[in-house]
């Protein structure tokens, strides 16, 4: 066989120079894609004129067309308002078929079922295996990891009965009042955000975090503690992150300081760890080391034993409703049509707009004060993940990867940054989260009656907008016209047109947290194989980790230094000088 056949077969049988781990073949390269192409020709044709307020009023059945719900087993529905974007039918076949061409669902069965998805670091990706409360096995190089996964939470709950029960005691035979986690990244803003978004849920014990290596951190939080009562979690997954093993040193010095006992340590120091040897060298028993594997990927971890800290906050009942509100939005995930399938449509909407909008951002805006980290903690959970430029093949990507994701909780955002979504010139899509029902039903729920209203009024503004004839006439009733009314009038006028994805949950539950937290997880997913990125890697961090580590035995004395660029040198010597 000679010519362009025998070309393709060679190219076909060309073994692959890398794993994509997908057990797929090689993507094609996204923007070569039929349907990419297809895609920006829409946008450009029709997508980037599409009016949210046209579509509405051509369309009396849009909501229904563009909402989904989900009915919980015991927390009632959640629903997903989609129907404030810039999007019609069109426009969503063509993204559902991208979906379709870029093997989406293979990618998630072949997550699912434990292939080593991150080829990278040649690891499987099994965070859905944490919260697999249907057992069934998932296997990792032929080994069922359930009995594992199940193992370790029996030890969360016992250890969190005991120290809740008042059994658990510190050295000088007092209860345990207070709770420090040590760590940072994953290891501390997952369990931060749910410990905070599930204060009402709170059994009593306070819980403090320490991330920071500025001495500030644990400085402050020492202060607040009482050594005699006061147990110190540390959370790293490889127990070598440099932040969090000089915190912890430092905490268990403060510590023996007082205690003046090495076995007293025992009682108020645990581990979260994959690397036991390293446990050990730090001084903490293995017997109060709660493990977890290299498939947990430090931004997802919070479902591991890095959850400890959220099961003694609230009680292991409700930590393992949190994980029972994670696998039921990955059941969802695995089995609703792509059509149908949250994250899938969000991770879709987001394409649209970032990659043939021009959007650069995402924001995520909860309703709720309890969630005031929710954002915080998808800044690492999405950026982390698809902040890459080189693709699965090696390439860098043409085209733009993760947005920069960022929010504040409702209200206090409207006075703040809305200005910027409302009359700015950029376009920045925009989530809405919102319980119907409050914790905290202050003044016969005129809070939260007068909080939702803000919600439901922010996401018609942004939609609707407010026209020159509306504007007008506000300003007539005001007794203004002629010259004076005109100058005032452009500023006055609304574009509208901003998109807005609405999610309401009856509460703010462990469960209802726990779906919303994986379907942002899937979301982010999602759009990783269609981008062709591998999401659960990080190289990204370590090249200020390396230079950190050359910089500071430079910073031991008050030479000056000359080896680096012009402006690092003259920092240092700034540093040196002024010290
Ligand atoms: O849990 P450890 O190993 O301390 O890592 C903490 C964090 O470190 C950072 O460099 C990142 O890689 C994060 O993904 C990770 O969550």
């Amino acid at each position: 066989m000679t010519g362009p056949a025998c070309q393709a077969r060679a190219i076909r049988e060309k073994p692959s120079s890398y794993d994509t781990g997908y057990g797929m073949e090689t993507k094609a390269d996204l923007t070569s894609e039929p349907i990419w192409q297809q895609i920006k020709t829409y946008y450009e044709t029709t997508g980037k004129n599409l009016v949210i307020k046209d579509l509405f009023a051509n369309d009396p059945q849009r909501f229904k067309k563009f909402s989904l719900k989900l009915s919980t087993p015991e927390n009632g529905d959640i629903l997903f308002d989609y129907s404030k974007n810039r999007i019609d039918d069109e426009a969503l076949r063509l993204l559902f078929q991208l979906a379709k061409d870029r093997k989406v669902a293979e990618a998630r069965d072949a997550m699912f079922s434990g292939q080593k998805i991150n080829f990278t670091e040649n690891r499987a990706v099994l965070h859905i295996a944490l919260r697999n409360r249907s057992n069934t096995p998932i296997l990792v190089d032929g080994k069922d990891v359930m009995p594992d996964v199940n193992a370790v939470l029996e030890h969360m709950k016992q250890f969190t009965n005991s120290v809740l029960s008042g059994q658990w005691r510190g050295y000088s035979g007092k209860q345990i009042t207070d709770v420090v986690n040590i760590g940072i990244g994953g290891s501390d803003l997952g369990p931060l955000m749910v410990t905070e978004a599930l204060k009402p849920y709170s059994k009593g014990l306070r819980l403090h975090f320490v991330s920071n290596i500025d001495g500030t951190h644990l400085a402050e939080t020492l202060n607040k503690v009482d050594p005699e009562t006061v147990l110190f979690i540390i959370a790293s997954k490889t127990f070598t992150t440099q932040e969090t093993i000089t915190n912890a040193t430092s905490a268990k010095e403060w510590f023996l300081g007082y205690a003046k006992d090495q076995a007293a340590v025992a009682k108020h120091f645990v581990a979260l760890s994959t690397n036991e040897p390293k446990v050990k060298e730090f001084g903490i028993d293995p017997a109060n080391m709660f493990g977890f594997w290299d498939w947990v990927g430090g931004r997802y971890s919070l479902w591991s034993a890095i959850g400890l800290s959220i099961s003694l906050s609230i009680g292991f009942e409700n930590f393992h409703q949190l994980l029972e509100g994670a696998h039921y939005l990955d059941k969802h995930f695995q089995t609703a049509p792509l059509e149908q399938n949250i994250p899938v449509i969000l991770a879709l909407l987001g394409i649209w707009y970032s990659n043939f909008g021009g959007s650069e951002t995402h924001a995520l805006l909860p309703y709720d004060q309890y969630l005031h980290r929710f954002a915080a903690y998808f800044q690492q959970g999405d950026m982390e993940s698809n902040g890459k430029y080189v693709t699965r093949n090696g390439r860098v990507a043409n085209y733009s990867t993760g947005p920069i994701v960022w929010g504040e909780p409702g209200t206090n955002g409207q006075h703040a940054f809305y200005q910027l979504i409302h009359q700015g010139t950029r376009l920045i899509p925009c989530d809405f989260i919102a319980p119907v029902q409050s914790h905290n039903p202050i003044g016969n729920s005129l809070h939260h009656k007068i909080l939702l209203a803000n919600f439901l009024a922010q996401t018609e503004a942004l939609a609707m907008g407010k026209t020159t004839e509306q504007a007008t006439a506000e300003l007539e009733k005001q007794g203004l016209k002629g010259e004076a009314l005109q100058k005032i009038l452009p500023h006055k006028v609304f574009q509208g047109n901003r998109p807005t994805n609405s999610i309401v949950v009856k509460k703010i539950t462990p469960f209802t947290l726990g779906v919303l937290i994986a379907t942002y997880e899937q979301k982010i997913f999602t759009q990783g194989v269609i981008w062709d990125i591998n999401s659960f890697d990080q190289w990204g961090v370590e090249l200020g980790k390396q230079l950190a580590k050359a910089i500071e035995p430079e910073l031991q004395d008050n030479n000056p230094v000359s080896t680096h660029d012009s402006s690092t040198n003259g920092l240092i010597n700034f540093i040196k000088a002024s010290r």
